[in-house]
């Protein structure tokens, strides 16, 4: 993408940008418009050449010689009304001038070769020319170089018609002469002024709508820190687990929703069994393999959109939306064997490890703090049965 000082780089010469990308997309920007514009353009102007047919014949009448002017126009309008409809088809040579240019081409050189066969003072023709030169800059508008060309040949071609056919005197030729470079140097203004104002809008759209585009960047790049930071909060670093905030703002919610259901709602709390001995034969850092190993396997184990937060060092809490005691504490057995059946790989060694598991089942109007303590009283009477056991209140599985 150019800089802004790129965009401000538009040539004194032709109007147009210094820079050929900045350029092709600045032709590219105005091109459905453009299209649009130029189709009806072409149309009037076609129109507009073949009217003339009309005051030939009041002059003329149906001569020999207006039959080659009549055809001559007919020829030229068609083409207009051709290349109108194909404008929007060929809309890049339409932004790059190409297609007005032929056409008003055309209808110069038309002009000034039927001027012999139309019985007209040379001021007469002096005035079409005025109208035709209007035309130029009017139907070339977006290429300076180009208007300007065509209004020099055209103004070139007609005088040596006139002056080849009419015997003009010197003060005649003179004050025609100077017509013509003023209407050429008007058009040539008017057009080089509108295509610099053009381009200079374009570079104002542009860098707004680049600044846009930043500020959007920004946006969507913040608010998606925003995400990484609010799931920052609520995960758990070591094993990507929910933490314990989220827990008991996500668990309290499914809670009251399970339970409004008239479901029955259980909460497993689960404590690594004597981690801290893992901890001092293995160290800290090797000892957390443990923990990612419990999430791991926890997760496969882990049904429908259930799961699993790490609430503490080693005790981490899995609600079952929908699931009663019964189930649940065959569930929670499960997970105790698959755990204590899961090697914890470490570089040199491999070992294992047990849980304990309490359950509890939310009874009427228990709230989240109130289970947990349930289901905490039952963890606590696992590890005083001698641990590697599921129990709930009065029941012990293993
Ligand atoms: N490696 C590691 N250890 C942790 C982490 N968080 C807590 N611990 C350790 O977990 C151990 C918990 O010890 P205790 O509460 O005495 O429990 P325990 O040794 O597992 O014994 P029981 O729970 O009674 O079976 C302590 O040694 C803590 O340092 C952790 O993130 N990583």
């Amino acid at each position: 993408m150019a800089s802004e000082r790129d965009y401000r780089s538009i040539s004194p010469w032709t109007a147009e940008f210094v820079d050929p990308d900045i350029e092709a997309a600045f032709r590219a920007d105005i091109e459905p418009a453009w299209a649009r514009a130029t189709h009806l353009a072409l149309m009037v102007a076609a129109l507009v050449f073949f009217v003339f047919t009309i005051t030939d014949y009041l002059n003329m009448g149906a001569s020999g010689q207006y039959g080659i002017v009549f055809f001559t126009r007919l020829a030229v309008s068609l083409f207009g009304l051709a290349a109108a409809f194909s404008a929007r088809r060929f809309a890049a040579q339409l932004v790059n001038g190409m297609i007005p240019s032929v056409v008003v081409f055309t209808a110069l050189c038309a002009f000034v070769l039927i001027i012999p066969y139309r019985p007209f003072s040379p001021g007469w023709h002096g005035m079409s020319m005025m109208a035709m030169l209007l035309g130029v800059y009017v139907f070339v508008p977006n290429r300076f170089a180009l208007s300007i060309g065509m209004g020099l040949l055209g103004t070139a071609g007609f005088l040596w018609q006139v002056l080849t056919h009419f015997d003009m005197a010197a003060n005649f030729v003179f004050t025609l002469l100077l017509l013509m470079a003023v209407i050429n140097l008007l058009g040539g203004i008017t057009v080089y002024r509108f295509n610099k104002m053009l381009r200079e809008q374009f570079c104002t759209a542009s860098t707004l709508r680049e600044a846009n585009e930043r500020l959007s960047s920004e946006i969507s790049a913040r608010q998606r820190l925003e995400v990484e930071l609010r799931e920052m909060a609520l995960r758990d670093d070591l094993t990507g687990a929910a933490n314990r905030r989220q827990f008991f703002d996500q668990a309290e919610r499914e809670l009251v929703g399970t339970r409004r259901q008239g479901q029955s709602v259980c909460l497993l709390l689960l404590d690594i069994d004597h981690f801290r001995q893992i901890n001092d034969r293995y160290g800290h850092v090797r000892s957390d393999e443990v923990l990612r190993t419990l999430m791991q396997t926890s997760r496969g184990w882990l049904q429908g959109t259930e799961w699993l937060a790490r609430v503490g060092g080693e005790e981490f809490a899995v609600l079952l939306p929908g699931v009663g005691l019964s189930d649940a504490l065959e569930r929670a057995e499960r997970l105790r064997q698959l755990l204590e059946q899961t090697p914890v790989n470490l570089v040199d060694a491999t070992l294992y490890f047990t849980v304990s598991i309490g359950v509890a089942e939310a009874q009427a109007g228990d709230s989240l703090g109130m289970l947990m303590r349930r289901a905490d009283s039952a963890l606590h009477a696992a590890k005083q049965a001698g641990r590697n056991r599921v129990m709930s209140s009065g029941l012990v599985t293993a």
